[in-house]
């Protein structure tokens, strides 16, 4: 099975976990598009949903899904998204697309989080994947130099600009040994907006696409 048929399956499980006649959360990526796809089939039985970037947004709407501003929204009963890394606690590094922020809003809204990956997604320790993490514009130099002394080799990701106008530097060679205390270590930086880490606030749930179907971590 290729990548692609893994996040789809996994896609279409996550369809499982919707409960009818709520406001769903949805992330994004490669995975959370074709979770947007399998949803469309589906859509009359939620309420909307609350996207996590203009992308998908724009991806939910082009189906006919409603798209509800989170301040217009009390509750958000579950939300789906993929991944770059999990460990098997189902601590996440995310924001390979560049949408941590909004995307760890959604979560801390969202009653469940379930996330969708293919099984390359998972790791004994996180951190080889590059961590994103979200900086304002002007802190950016002063940020990669704080990120420097806690041992990670911080990179401009030139030419992006996430949909709330910062900037993201990627951080690479971090071994990250204790997930929560780093999340909040970057977190306190002053110009960062958040990082990639979602520590704090785990999935819930993990369905991973295997060459043998979804397996489920919990
Ligand atoms: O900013 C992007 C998100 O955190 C994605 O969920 C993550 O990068 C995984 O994306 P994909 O499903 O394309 O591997």
């Amino acid at each position: 099975m290729t990548p692609d048929e893994k996040k789809q399956q996994v896609a279409r499980a996550a369809l499982e976990h919707i409960v009818p006649g709520t406001v769903i959360g949805v992330g994004t990526g490669s995975t959370a598009n074709y979770f947007v796809d399998a949803l469309a089939q589906i859509k009359n039985k939620i309420e909307g949903t609350v996207a996590s970037s203009n992308a998908t947004a724009e991806r939910l709407k082009s189906h006919g899904i409603p798209v509800f501003e989170l301040n217009s929204v009390d509750e958000i009963s579950v939300y789906i998204d993929g991944a770059d890394e999990s460990n098997r606690y189902l601590h996440l590094i995310k924001g390979g697309g560049g949408a941590l922020t909004r995307e760890k809003i959604v979560a801390a809204v969202s009653t469940r989080f379930v996330c969708i990956a293919d099984d390359s997604k998972l790791v004994d320790v996180l951190g080889k994947f590059p961590l994103p993490v979200e900086v304002i514009p002007m802190a950016r130099s002063y940020v990669a130099r704080q990120l420097v002394k806690l041992g990670g080799q911080p990179i401009w990701r030139e030419g992006v600009t996430t949909d709330n106008g910062n900037v993201i530097l990627d951080v690479h060679h971090l071994e990250i040994a204790e997930p929560v205390k780093l999340e909040s270590e970057i977190n306190q930086i002053v110009g960062v907006v958040t990082n990639g880490l979602f520590a704090k606030r785990p999935a819930d749930i993990l369905l991973l696409g295997t060459d043998t179907g979804v397996k489920v971590l919990d």
